[in-house]
């Protein structure tokens, strides 16, 4: 067996003497039986950089086949205990992990910026929505009930709701605490235990959510969390022990997912990518209009999977968007993500960053005009000189069949396309292979809502962009995906229901 080590990830006044620069983690990031776990390879070490310096932040390390056996044995003697338990008995101690959350807010909220490279604003709301849904399954797991059914002669039948049993929940970089939050919440509610594995670039903020689980008393092995890239997830994948995976990632990966799932008849949540429409009418009020176009693409550094990025605005107010859109977004503040006063930080990798200028440049090629932006970004404090940053773009003159109107970018470009009626921007907005998310701006409330029922997406915002309250579900129409996370709904996606039949008469037998 490894060993397990119970000291924290990262001693609190570590993080709190911390600014950009000058963190490393030394400790390991595997985390089973209740307690970290040193790896057991470390020449396949992968590095991870601090994305607003590009300086060494820890090593990775991927688990291999033994490595992930170990976890999910641990789930699952876990799962024996707490699927025992009574909702009310798991809901004390979820409700236990949200506090201790809430309670180490800030600490959490600065290790995701050093990992992540988005601001601290940002990351600040990430881990409030992390306890929230902790705090919202936890109130449901008492809730949690079967009904019972009359029957004639005095017969009935009664159905159980229960557990899954071990969960693999695999992450992106994007919201790496949140996401582990997403998962482990619901599956945790109904009993489940879980083995998660966030993305190799942002390792760390998962270990101490698995930490934070088992210091509010869940049963040890409840939450593991497991290193490494798609190797590793694949063994998670094939395990037969594994009842379940919820996955967030891209379009490719999940299609992936679903064929190794398919292998075992396993139940799988994909969320997926997305190249969302936000639609704005010339009767909209146009600073919320402008406000709600920002929001929908450069929270994140533009990397959210459910991002507005293919803004179509209707003609006549065109240019008053366009100049109002672009003042506010060279207003963004791009810098250290440390600061309370930066907008946008950096984005997760030099590889990433680049790739995302490719499709400033190509959209150039085919005929874009850049209103600002879409340049690399060297800020002056020298410690930042190595970070991925860029600044955050508009683009206009763009048309349907452009590479940055039809791909997720999934960095901070915004694409503006006119149109003239309803009934063609709505022909326009369905026309694609994803359907995350979609915005309308109007304010004609019968519009809005003629509009929204015909998107194909699965989220639909009104006179709002990106809001996603964890009491509401969240996830994708057509290719981004399927299985609902957040909202009562995703009881169903981490629970199975058993029906009993009771006889009370004499058996009628045929024979
Ligand atoms: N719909 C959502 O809720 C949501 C949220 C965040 C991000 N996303 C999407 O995620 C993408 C960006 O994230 P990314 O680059 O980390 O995605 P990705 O698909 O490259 O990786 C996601 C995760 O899958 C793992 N993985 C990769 N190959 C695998 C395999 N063969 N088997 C098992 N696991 C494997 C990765 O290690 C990582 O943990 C974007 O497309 C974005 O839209 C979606």
């Amino acid at each position: 067996m490894a060993e397990l080590l119970r000291t924290p990830l990262v001693p609190a006044a570590m993080i709190r003497s911390a600014s950009t620069g000058t963190l490393e983690v030394k400790e390991p990031l595997n985390f089973w039986c209740g307690a970290k776990v040193k790896p057991k390879d470390v020449k396949n070490a992968e590095t991870v950089y601090e994305p607003a310096t590009g300086r060494v932040l820890c090593q990775m390390v991927p688990c291999g086949a033994e490595e992930v056996d170990q976890a999910i044995q641990s789930a699952h003697s876990a799962f024996l205990k707490w699927s025992k338990m009574a909702g009310m008995e798991r809901a004390r101690v979820m409700l236990e992990a949200a506090r201790i959350i809430r309670e180490r807010r800030d600490d959490i909220a600065k290790l995701e910026v050093i990992n992540n490279g988005k601001s601290i604003t940002e990351a600040r709301v990430d881990i409030d929505v992390a306890w929230l849904c902790i705090e919202y399954y936890a109130g449901m797991a008492g809730t949690l009930a079967g009904q019972h059914v009359q029957l004639p002669g005095g017969s009935f039948a009664y159905t159980r709701r229960e557990p899954l049993g071990v969960c693999v929940g695999i992450g992106a970089w994007n919201y790496p605490f949140q996401i582990a939050a997403w998962k482990s919440a619901p599956a945790l509610a109904c009993g489940n235990a879980m083995v998660f594995k966030p993305s190799p670039m942002t390792p760390v903020t998962a270990v101490m959510l698995a930490e934070i689980y088992a210091e509010a008393g869940v049963p040890e092995g409840l939450l593991n969390v497991v290193q490494g890239g798609a190797e590793t997830g694949s063994l998670l994948c094939h395990h037969p022990l594994v009842a379940k995976i919820s996955f967030t990632g891209s379009v490719p990966t999940g299609k992936k997912i679903m064929e190794m799932a398919a292998k075992g008849a396993k139940p799988v949540t994909l969320e997926l990518g997305g190249k969302s429409p936000l639609i704005i009418f010339n009767d909209s009020d146009m600073e919320n209009a402008v406000k709600g176009a920002l929001m929908a693409n450069f929270l994140s550094q533009g990397e959210v999977c459910c991002n507005g990025t293919r803004v179509f605005v209707q003609r006549d107010i065109l240019p008053k968007f366009l100049e109002d859109v672009v003042k506010r977004t060279k207003a963004i503040t791009v810098g250290d993500p440390l600061l309370d006063e930066t907008r946008m930080g950096a984005l997760i990798s030099r590889p990433h960053l680049d790739r995302v200028l490719g499709f400033v440049s190509q959209a150039k090629k085919e005929g874009a005009r850049v209103l600002c932006g879409g340049e690399p970004l060297v800020p002056a404090d020298p410690k930042l000189q190595g970070g991925y940053f860029m600044s955050p773009c508009v683009l206009d003159n763009c048309n349907d069949d452009m590479t940055c109107v039809k791909e997720e970018i999934f960095g901070p470009v915004m694409s503006v396309l006119p149109f003239d009626t309803e009934e063609e921007v709505l022909q326009r907005a369905n026309n694609t292979t994803f359907g995350l998310a979609a915005g309308v701006f109007t304010r004609d409330v019968t519009r809005a809502h003629r509009v929204v029922e015909n998107l194909q997406a699965g989220t639909c915002f009104i006179n709002n962009y990106n809001v996603s309250p964890v009491e509401v579900p969240f996830g994708g129409y057509k290719m981004s995906g399927f299985g609902r996370e957040n909202g009562q709904v995703t009881i169903e996606y981490y629970s199975q229901l058993k029906t009993v039949v009771v006889e009370m008469g004499d058996v009628d037998s045929l024979f």
